[in-house]
């Protein structure tokens, strides 16, 4: 572990806040940044964050700040903005601890770039870590067991530093060094629980959920393994545990836009006002376009673009269904 200083959470929505509770449950000092300095000092006085994680009381060696240059004095950070604003929000620090934690879960739609490669841009001499896994904000923040793939580009020695600074007794990460592979399997299953939630929406059964999670599994195998993910990465926590985790809970804001969208709602009334993020429908488009370049197909993924783009989703499964049948192997 780097020397010195609190470990930092860069962003207080639900899993900033909930990883920081976390972190400081053994009587750690945390530094979590919050966008708004209102917020910070509301969590500081309240030991509550009120917007986006209301349940939960904070424990006291948790200290908000709204001022992000006191983040490149933490020991390492976890790096927990939404992924459409991370390479905004990195890109105003002055500088950067040694380790970099990414527990963001999409694809940067303007560029198509990974967060790890957002991160490696804006912080090139940090070491780049993915925080990716099962894991309910609200859960984790209430201490209940979780366990985590911890995926470090700088391999065991990186592992070494970060385990024990982020390992707590109901709070399992498991050693990867596979940090494309944990990056597409949480960025992708996001995608797949919108698709399940429309399942759920139009009330499709049971047995439709689960042929769309293994055939979206199948979608997320071939999306990894041609940019380099390995199978047994997918396998684990981050992609099947967390597939499995949102694609049959109400409590996935991924899972629930897709079943407000399957009850007839328009994607606009399921926004309006909303402050949570439901990353898959920033990532679907530039996934679904990025498959296409590499030739890999994913029509779940395609469906899901569709019916952001306003589709009717029964139309949208009629099309799905009337395929061609092939082989549970094809490409
Ligand atoms: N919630 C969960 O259970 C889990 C979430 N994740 C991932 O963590 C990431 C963050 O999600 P989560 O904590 O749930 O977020 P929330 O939906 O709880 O909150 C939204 C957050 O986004 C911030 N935000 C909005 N606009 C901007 C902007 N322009 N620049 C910077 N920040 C902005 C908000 O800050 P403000 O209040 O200032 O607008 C707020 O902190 C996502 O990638 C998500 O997939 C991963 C695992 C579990
Ligand atoms: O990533 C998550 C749990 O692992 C949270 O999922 P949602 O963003 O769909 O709520």
């Amino acid at each position: 572990m780097s020397d010195g200083g609190p470990i930092g959470v860069l962003g207080a929505g639900a899993w900033g806040t909930a990883l920081a509770n976390m972190l400081a449950s053994d009587g750690r000092d945390v530094r979590l940044w919050a966008r708004s300095a209102d917020l910070a000092e509301t969590i500081n006085r309240e030991r509550r964050n009120e917007h986006y994680l209301p349940d939960a009381e904070l424990h006291e060696t948790i200290t908000a700040t709204g001022d992000i240059a006191a983040m490149s004095e933490c020991c390492a950070l976890l790096v927990v903005t939404p992924a459409q604003h991370m390479g905004s929000v990195l890109t105003q620090m002055p500088s950067f601890p040694r380790d970099l934690v990414l527990c963001s879960k999409g694809i940067e739609a303007a560029t198509g770039r990974m967060m790890n490669e957002v991160a490696r841009a804006a912080a090139p001499d940090s070491a780049i870590a993915v925080l990716s896994g099962p894991t309910f904000a609200h859960e984790v923040a209430a201490g209940l067991p979780t366990a985590i793939t911890l995926a470090c580009s700088g391999g065991e020695e990186q592992w070494d530093r970060l385990a024990p600074a982020i390992a707590r007794s109901t709070f399992r990460p498991y050693y990867s060094d596979d940090v494309i592979g944990a990056e597409v399997a949480g960025a992708v299953k996001n995608v797949l629980a919108i698709a399940c939630g429309v399942v759920n929406g139009l009330a499709l059964g049971q047995n439709a959920r689960a042929s769309l999670i293994a055939r979206g599994y199948a979608e997320m195998l071939r999306f990894g393994e041609a940019v380099g993910a390995s199978r047994e990465t997918l396998a684990g926590l981050c992609g099947m545990g967390d597939l499995v985790l949102t694609c049959t809970s109400t409590a996935s804001r991924n899972f629930a836009l897709g079943k407000a969208l399957g009850e007839g709602q328009s994607l606009g009334e399921v926004m309006h006002g909303r402050r949570t993020v439901a990353e898959g429908a920033h990532t679907a488009p530039i996934l679904a376009q990025l498959a296409q370049e590499k030739g890999i197909s994913m029509p779940i993924v395609r469906a899901v673009v569709a019916l952001l783009g306003g589709k009717e989703p029964r139309d949208i499964v009629a099309q799905l269904l009337a395929r061609p049948l092939t082989s549970e192997a094809a490409l």
